[in-house]
């Protein structure tokens, strides 16, 4: 039979109807392989990458998470992000957007186990991450093949199994952006027409770089509406710019809830990380120039310290921590459903 979910939400355990979707976080990962972000240590501790994940450490390699090479790879965590689950299921959430995607190690076999045991919805992507992850045959590729792969991922299964993909990302994209991403991106969006896929974006990191990647998907036919902007908190650092951006009709999406360690390994001296206050402030300001339908919040949990099993603020901090402090900055409960549920589910049915 030919495989449609139009209308329905694709999670690894088969397609959803969009009301029983609840609670959910746009940008997280569970099983995946960030070594490629391995940052060289800090010159008072030279030697930290070969450290362990102790408490004694946790001060440092909280301030220097992509220097420690154990912290980086999430793959052997299954148990400890089961146990997540369960309690951020306890809380209220419901469903994760895991967006693993082609260059991080994604294992949807494992992502299908998690959601069995813990009872959580999970969404897993496909597509391909930055050009540094790319397969060494990238350049030979042709965009026909890469929108093969990515519409059989979403319609038959990904990595060998019948797990289907319900994103299409995190698409990767540098800056500038290559021409290989260039291509995936073309090819992105020529499978989001071919399936009605929603399409989620990791963008390069300048504040030019989310209105270019905006505007490649649309000449390719892409649908802006059906499409997630990612790490705005470290791309845009202004209203205007925010603003701006919002016009053009996509989902602004702040997912480093949690990381409030101001620096790290990418940033410049310009280009501070905000913390989730500073977050909330500037969410604030875009839902009363009128944007509450495109505002999408997230951790996007890369690395084992911010886990709790290792002292981390954990998949439950938004509902937990965030929640509260937005309606005190006074954030309306009717917003905040907006950002956990409405938005989500709006952008993750398939059209
Ligand atoms: C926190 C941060 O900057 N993360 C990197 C980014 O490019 O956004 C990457 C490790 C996801």
């Amino acid at each position: 039979m030919a495989h449609t979910v139009k209308g329905r939400i694709q999670t690894v355990l088969g397609p959803i109807e969009p009301q029983k979707l609840g609670m959910t976080l746009t940008h997280e990962h569970l099983v995946a392989d960030f070594s490629i972000f391995q940052a060289p240590p800090p010159k008072h501790a030279p030697h930290m990458g070969t450290l362990s994940l102790t408490m004694e450490n946790l001060g440092l390699i909280r301030q220097y998470p992509y220097s420690l090479s154990a912290n980086i790879n999430l793959h052997g965590e299954e148990e400890h992000m089961g146990e997540e689950l369960k309690f951020y299921k306890k809380n209220g959430g419901c469903s994760i957007v895991e967006c693993t995607s082609l260059g991080l190690k994604r294992d949807v076999g494992k992502l299908r186990k998690i959601s069995m045991e813990s009872g959580v919805n999970i969404i897993c992507g496909t597509s391909y991450y930055i050009d540094s992850t790319h397969p060494s045959d990238m350049d030979t590729l042709t965009q026909e093949q890469l929108v093969s792969t990515m519409v059989h991922d979403i319609t038959e299964g990904a990595d060998g199994t019948n797990v289907r993909c319900g994103v299409i990302g995190e698409v990767g994209c540098s800056w500038p952006l290559t021409d290989n991403e260039r291509k995936v991106l073309k090819a992105s969006a020529a499978a989001q027409i071919a399936t009605g896929c929603p399409v989620i974006i990791h963008p390069g990191r300048h504040t030019d770089a989310p209105t270019e990647i905006i505007r490649v998907l649309q000449e390719a036919g892409g649908d802006v509406r059906a499409t997630v902007m990612s790490h705005l908190d470290r791309t845009f650092f202004s209203a205007e710019e925010f603003l701006e951006f919002a016009q053009l009709g996509c989902f602004l999406e702040w997912d480093f809830f949690g990381l409030e360690v101001s620096g790290s390994p990418w940033q410049s001296v310009k280009t501070d990380m905000p913390n989730d206050a500073a977050r909330i402030n500037m969410i604030l300001h875009v839902l009363q120039e009128g944007h509450a339908d495109q505002v999408v919040i997230s951790h996007d949990m890369d690395t084992k310290h911010r886990l709790m099993h290792y002292g981390g603020h954990g998949f439950s901090h938004i509902l937990l921590n965030v929640v509260p402090m937005m309606l005190r900055k006074g954030i309306s409960q009717d917003d905040i459903n907006k950002i956990l549920i409405d938005n989500p589910r709006k952008w993750l049915t398939f059209n």
